[in-house]
């Protein structure tokens, strides 16, 4: 799906934490011209604080305060585990504001009893939204209007690419693909960074190398209507080097291991739904 949505100029929003996913909304949002003064985030933090408003000139409170009742918009941006502590103070201001979260597991029927409102749209972004290249996956709980649908995609949008799921528990799966994504694609890099290295390469040049054939590697399979498997096939010559690499990943069964990893990811936050949402 591209970014259509266009994010009424009015709008005021309110983030609950004011870490890494907060600020890559909040530098989305004031790339495209949200006024810093709409935007306002409750951050215990003193360091975070500063960061937030050096950073974006974003107005950053310690706590939750009457100031939070203006927004049309609340996102949710604390850790799991600290959402029952972050809620209690913010949910008597919650009032007609949509609720957006963007925390791992934790499912919309319990941001719904915490908060005493049951408009929430879930959602998981992943950390490229820092240079407006993020991955998000949205899904809305049926007391949602299209109105919320439509704000919380606006938002998104500001961050980059996004799709919707149907059902809630498809929100794992997105945290375990692309939620979780980006430090895979890092792990794979770094892994290739130091191969390159070692074969004789500077790691400024193994580093350029991997980063450069990964964007290269992924636009093309985007532009592409072809599948991946042909992609792959295309590179392969038969008996040549790239034959030899893919038959040491077949035999040491790395998409296997992929696999699991990506299923534990799922498996986890599903587990944050069931230790920190009650
Ligand atoms: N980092 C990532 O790649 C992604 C993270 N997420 C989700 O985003 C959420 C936030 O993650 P990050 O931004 O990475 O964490 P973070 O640790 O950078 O940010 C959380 C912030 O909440 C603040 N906080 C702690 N207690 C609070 C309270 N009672 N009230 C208000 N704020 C409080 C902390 O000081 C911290 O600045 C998590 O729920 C995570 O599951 C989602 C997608 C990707
Ligand atoms: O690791 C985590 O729990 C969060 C959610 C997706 C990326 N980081």
């Amino acid at each position: 799906m591209t970014a259509s949505a266009s994010l009424p100029a009015d709008t005021r929003i309110a983030f609950i934490g004011g870490g890494n996913m907060a600020s890559a909304i909040i530098g989305g949002l004031i790339r495209r011209g949200l006024p810093a003064a709409q935007i306002q985030v409750v951050e215990p933090f003193e360091a975070s604080r500063a960061s937030l408003a050096q950073q974006h000139g974003v107005h950053a409170q310690p706590a939750a305060s009457d100031a939070l009742a203006s927004a049309d918009l609340l996102v949710w941006a604390v850790k799991p585990q600290t959402f029952r502590d972050a809620a209690a103070p913010v949910a008597p201001y919650v009032g007609g504001a949509l609720q957006l979260s963007v925390m791992a597991g934790i499912r919309a029927d319990a941001i719904a009893a915490a908060s005493g409102s049951a408009r929430v749209v879930r959602c998981m972004p992943n950390t490229p939204a820092l240079v407006g290249q993020g991955m998000t996956g949205l899904f809305a709980a049926p007391a949602t209007t299209a109105a919320d649908r439509a704000l919380a995609e606006a938002v998104i949008a500001t961050t980059g690419d996004f799709l919707w799921v149907e059902r809630e528990k498809q929100l794992d799966a997105v945290t375990a693909v692309s939620g979780s994504g980006p430090a895979y694609v890092f792990y794979f890099l770094e892994a290739m960074q130091q191969a390159g290295a070692r074969l004789g390469l500077s790691d400024e040049q193994a580093r350029r190398l991997a980063i450069g054939t990964f964007l290269g590697g992924s636009a093309l399979a985007k532009d592409s209507p072809e599948a991946l498997s042909t992609l792959r096939e295309r590179v392969t010559s038969k008996g040549g080097t790239t034959y030899a690499a893919l038959t040491v990943l077949q035999d040491e069964g790395v998409a296997a291991s992929l696999g699991r990893a990506i299923e534990a990811a799922d498996r986890r936050a599903a587990e944050l739904g069931d230790e920190f949402g009650r």
